[in-house]
This record gives structure tokens, C-alpha cells and sequence, in this order.
């Protein structure tokens, strides 16, 4: 029974939407809201699921799920990007939602958080069933997507080229060439400069203004990675490229490890489209023997829940930045806090892909392109703007980063509920 009863406690940290659903909570009625704000906010208003049959290359047909969470477009249409993992499940895709709500409110952008993902192995599939199974989740959605409705992006494991199909797609069925239906598209079909790196350059603008925080000078600070693949490999060589020491990366096949500092332009150039590169080498660790290596920065820009009770105590970064959506439990994040570890949130340090994808959008409205200085300069504007409201939120109210972004966060999509006569 005792045994049964922890692993339900374990159950329940991990399951990141009644997480998010509590700070949600929390953070609300500390901004002094009724209890009907938290009505409207702890699920999406539209939750879709898609059943998507794909001929695949053996001649059989294949039926993949999809799924689509709106969360809420009291602000503006729904925004937020498209998975392709085999874990993607619809609770997850819900709170991936909240969190693209919170998002556009730190960084205070004209939208609402929606999120998308088809439960798939893309890295087993071949270019043609990938997009057969773009074109498909497209054409099952068309009705409730698009770029006055809600504008999907990319995530894990789905890419520029897929979002160039997704576009072709709605663009068919809609007779018109439609590039703000979708962002994070190639340069050449209306994407904007500095998309492919914007996260990691968000990522990196709060390193710092942590490490000013914090007074650690990020030329020779040590660095890990955790994931190579967008975000985790830009961020990489941005750290690499100011004179940070990159000590440790990894991918979903484990880590590479080296206390001199990795060469990252090598990694970068042998790592494959899904951001794997360990499984060229012997001499590698496994993710979590990573994670609790000395450091003076972590970053994990992989996956959900990497950092939990069972490993928070023996994480030794002073500060941890997620770069990925949710790696950090509510109970860990206690802890790392207790023992003065700066958490800098994804909500705030991950909103540096949907601003720019903000930008390509406003780009596509009125057809006119940004050189990539001006993309640069306006997303380093926005991101110390955020980081500091945040920072400043938490210090004032003596509550952690995750909290303070999270009050930072609802106040936008909750006005403007307020405005509407919603709540
Ligand atoms: N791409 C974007 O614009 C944005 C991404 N994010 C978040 O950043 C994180 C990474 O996304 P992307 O870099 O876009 O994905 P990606 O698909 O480009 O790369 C994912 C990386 O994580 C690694 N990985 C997968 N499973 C793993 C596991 N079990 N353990 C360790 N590593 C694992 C993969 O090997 C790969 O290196 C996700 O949480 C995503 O939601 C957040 C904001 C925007
Ligand atoms: O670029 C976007 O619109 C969304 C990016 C995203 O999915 C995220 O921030 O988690």
C-alpha cells in the first residue's frame, strides 16, 4: 500500500498538466481573479482529435492519431507547434496548450496558446509517408486552423519541411497561397530570418541575464545540453561561439562528455536531421549520469520530466534554464530552489521561438521581409523586457521564476476574458 501510494505521488509530479493546472491556480488567485478564471484556464476550449489513414511504402494503409488543443483566443488566434513523437498523447498536447497561452503572455503577443502533435516515429518513417501524414493531419483540421484561427509551428521532430507541406496543403484547399497559416516555414516560401534559431537565441539572452543575476561570467562558464536538435544544438554553439566551455551534451541515445569543453562544430556536422549524434561514439553516458554532472549552467532542451525528485538534489548547476517545454517537476523545482539554484522557466526561456514565429507572421500579413538585424535586435528587446518583468516579479513577491512567469503569464488572456464578458 505504501509502495502504491508513492508511486501515485510519483504519477501524479509527472503528469504535467495537473502540474501546470496548479500553478496556474496559484498564480491566479495571488493576482486576485475568481475562481471562474481558473475555470476557463485549466483546459483548452477546443481539444480535436484526428484519426489520419496513410498508404505507406509497404502498400498498407496506416492509421496515425492526431490531435490539436486551442486553448484560448480571447487574445488573438490560437499559436503553437506540431509534434511528431510516439509519446505525444492528448494530456500532454493539452498542457503543451496552457503553456503556448503563457508564452504569448510573457512576451506579450496578439494570440492564444494552441498545440499539435500526431503520435508517430518519424525517424522510422520515409520522406514520402512523412508527407503523406503532414498533408493528412492538415486536411483534417482545415476547417479550425489557419491564420486568423490558430497557426501551428514546429516541435520535436517536425521541421521546416514539414511545415512547408502543411502550408502547400492548406494552401490547396483554400485556393490561395496562404504563408501565415503556418510559420517556421523556409525562407524561400515566406519564413523568416532567424526562425531556425530563434529559441536557442532566446535561450541564450536569458543565460545573460541570468549569469548577470547571478554574477558568473559566461566567457569559460561551463555548459550542458541536454538534446541536439534545434534548440539543444543552436544553443550549443551559440554558448560555444561567446567562449562558454560546453562540457556535455546528449540526445535520446545518451551523452558525450569531455570537462575541456566538446567540440561542438564537429558534433554539429555529424549529428543526423533528428538531432542524434552520440551513436557515433563509445565513450558516451547515459542521459541522467549527465544531468548530475558539476556544471555552471544546465540547460535541458530535450524532453518532459528530466529533472524529478529522485535526481534534484544531486543536480549541481547554479543556474538551470529550460530550453525544453516542462523538464523540470513542480517538486524538483522545490528543491532547486531550496538549495538556490536559479530556474529561469520554459514558459519565459523557450518564448523566444513563437516571438520570432510571431514576426514571420506579421512579415507574411503585409508581405514585406525583415533583414536578420532587425529580427535579432527586435527579439533581444523583447526577451530582456520579459526576463526582467519576471525577475523582478519574483523578487518583489518572494516567489520562484516558474510562479512569477506564470503570473506574468495568465494576466493577459485573463483581461481580456475579463474585457469579453467571458468571466
Ligand atoms: N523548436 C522550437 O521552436 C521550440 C522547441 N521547444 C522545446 O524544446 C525541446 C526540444 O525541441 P526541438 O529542439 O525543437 O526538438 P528536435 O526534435 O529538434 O530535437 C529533440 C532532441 O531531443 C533529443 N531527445 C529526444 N528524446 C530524448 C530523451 N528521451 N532523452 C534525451 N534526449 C532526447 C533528440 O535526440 C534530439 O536531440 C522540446 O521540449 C520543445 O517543445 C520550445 C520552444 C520552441
Ligand atoms: O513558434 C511557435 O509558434 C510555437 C513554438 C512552440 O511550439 C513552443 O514554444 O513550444
Amino acid at each position: 500500500m505504501a509502495a502504491q501510494n508513492s508511486a501515485d505521488s510519483q504519477k501524479e509530479q509527472t503528469n504535467i498538466l495537473t502540474s501546470t493546472q496548479s500553478v496556474v491556480k496559484d498564480a491566479l488567485e495571488r493576482l486576485g481573479y475568481p475562481d471562474e478564471a481558473y475555470e476557463l484556464m485549466k483546459e483548452p476550449v477546443r481539444m480535436i482529435t484526428v484519426r489520419i489513414p496513410v498508404r505507406m511504402d509497404d502498400g498498407k494503409i496506416k492509421v496515425f492519431t492526431g490531435y490539436r488543443a486551442q486553448h484560448n483566443d480571447a487574445v488573438g488566434p490560437t499559436k503553437g507547434g506540431v509534434r511528431f513523437h510516439p509519446n505525444v498523447s492528448e494530456m500532454e498536447v493539452r498542457a503543451l496548450s496552457i503553456w503556448m497561452t503563457l508564452k504569448s503572455g510573457i512576451v506579450d503577443l496578439p494570440y492564444g496558446g494552441g498545440k499539435g502533435g500526431i503520435v508517430c516515429d518519424p525517424r522510422e518513417m520515409s520522406f514520402r509517408e512523412l508527407e503523406a501524414l503532414s498533408r493528412g493531419y492538415v486536411r483534417a483540421l482545415s476547417q479550425v486552423v489557419g491564420p486568423t484561427k490558430d497557426i501551428p509551428a514546429p516541435d520535436v521532430f517536425t521541421n521546416s519541411q514539414i511545415m512547408a507541406w502543411m502550408m502547400d496543403e492548406y494552401s490547396r484547399i483554400d485556393e490561395f497561397n496562404n504563408p501565415g497559416f503556418i510559420t517556421g516555414k523556409p525562407i524561400v516560401l515566406g519564413g523568416s530570418h532567424g526562425r531556425e534559431s530563434a529559441t536557442a537565441k532566446g535561450v541564450t539572452i536569458c543565460i545573460e541575464e541570468a549569469c548577470k543575476k547571478r554574477g558568473i561570467k559566461l566567457q569559460g562558464a561551463r555548459v550542458i545540453v541536454q538534446g541536439f536538435g534545434n534548440a539543444g544544438s543552436f544553443l550549443a554553439k551559440f554558448m560555444h561561439d561567446m567562449g562558454a566551455k560546453v562540457i556535455a551534451i546528449s540526445d535520446a541515445e545518451g551523452a558525450l562528455h569531455d570537462p575541456e569543453g566538446l567540440d561542438i562544430d564537429y558534433l554539429l556536422d555529424r549529428r543526423d536531421s533528428f538531432g542524434t549524434v552520440t551513436n557515433l561514439f563509445e565513450d558516451t553516458l547515459s542521459n541522467d549520469e549527465m544531468l548530475e554532472l558539476d556544471t555552471d549552467i544546465l540547460v535541458p532542451a530535450a524532453i518532459e520530466n528530466q529533472i524529478t525528485e529522485e535526481n534534484a538534489h544531486n543536480i549541481q548547476a547554479d543556474i538551470v534554464v529550460e530550453a525544453a517545454n516542462g523538464p523540470t517537476t513542480l517538486k524538483a523545482t522545490e528543491i532547486l530552489t531550496e538549495r538556490d539554484i536559479l530556474i529561469v522557466p520554459d514558459v519565459l526561456a523557450s518564448s523566444g521561438g513563437v516571438t520570432v514565429s510571431y514576426f514571420e507572421w506579421v512579415q507574411n500579413n503585409q508581405g514585406y521581409y525583415w533583414k536578420e538585424e532587425e529580427v535579432q535586435e527586435k527579439l533581444r528587446q523583447v526577451l530582456v523586457k520579459a526576463f526582467n518583468n519576471v525577475y523582478t516579479t519574483a523578487q518583489n513577491r518572494n516567489i520562484d521564476m516558474r510562479l512569477a512567469a506564470y503570473m506574468v503569464g495568465v494576466r493577459k488572456m485573463t483581461e481580456a476574458a475579463r474585457f469579453r464578458g467571458w468571466i
